[in-house]
């Protein structure tokens, strides 16, 4: 399971190219930490990935996931999860039937998929939180259960959006081992975008995007 940039980058509707083309494959159980300055496209990159890039941007390159060209694929038949800074949960579910819809079919039967979204609240350090309400949830819970989603759905890849950029600094660090423990267990190839230091120094790997080379 990897994930593939071949000579990937994007213009904006209108716009000339963002980033010069980036080339790159993420292991299973890699992390890729992507940086650049503010505008050059890292969430336009994300969106890219996993297929909800707006209207009129245009993409060059590939996207391999497992050896598929995602290109004309829809986000739902993507298997890439998401973790975004703002670890949207839907509000009117609770926090057990936010997990359950997103646990894969393939855990099949009422026991069965109760008990993966107990075991996953468990590994959140969150048990018996399946019955809360998400609106009473600590950012960093939130952010637990976020990830529990995403990993429910058994991903390919995950793509993670400055993910822990709200919480404090020591809830940081913790949150962050959290993550990248979780991707090594299940070996998934994930790609970071981030402009603090210290994801970037706990990433497997680094790139900077750089701005495209002056044409003419
Ligand atoms: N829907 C859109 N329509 C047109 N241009 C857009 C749209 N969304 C983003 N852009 C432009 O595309 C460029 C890249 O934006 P993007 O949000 O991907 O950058 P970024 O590197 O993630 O920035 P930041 O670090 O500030 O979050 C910016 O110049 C932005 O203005």
């Amino acid at each position: 399971m990897s994930l593939i940039l071949d000579h990937v980058t994007l213009a904006p509707p209108g716009g000339a190219r963002l980033f010069a083309p980036l080339d790159v494959t993420i292991a299973p159980g890699e992390v890729l930490c992507v940086t650049g300055p503010s505008g050059i496209g890292k969430s336009s990159l994300i969106a890219l990935i996993g297929g909800f890039l707006p209207c009129g941007f245009r993409a060059e390159g590939r996207v391999l996931l497992n050896g598929v060209d995602l290109a004309g694929q829809p986000p739902e038949a993507r298997r890439i999860g998401l973790l975004l800074q703002e670890a949207p949960l839907f509000p009117h579910l609770s926090v057990g039937d936010n997990l359950a819809f997103a646990l894969s079919p393939r855990v099949k039967g009422r026991a069965a998929r109760r008990a993966a979204i107990e075991e996953a609240l468990e590994q959140a350090a969150l048990p018996g939180f399946a019955g809360r309400d998400p609106a009473t949830l600590s950012g960093g819970q939130r952010l637990r259960v976020s990830l529990m989603r995403a990993l429910l759905a058994e991903p390919a890849a995950l793509l993670l959006d400055e993910p822990f950029s709200r919480l404090d600094p020591p809830l940081r660090a913790e949150f962050r081992a959290f993550v990248l423990g979780h991707l090594v267990a299940r070996a998934i190839p994930a790609l970071i975008v981030s402009h603090d230091a210290e994801d970037a120094a706990t990433a497997t790997r680094c790139c900077a995007l750089a701005p495209p080379a002056p044409s003419g």
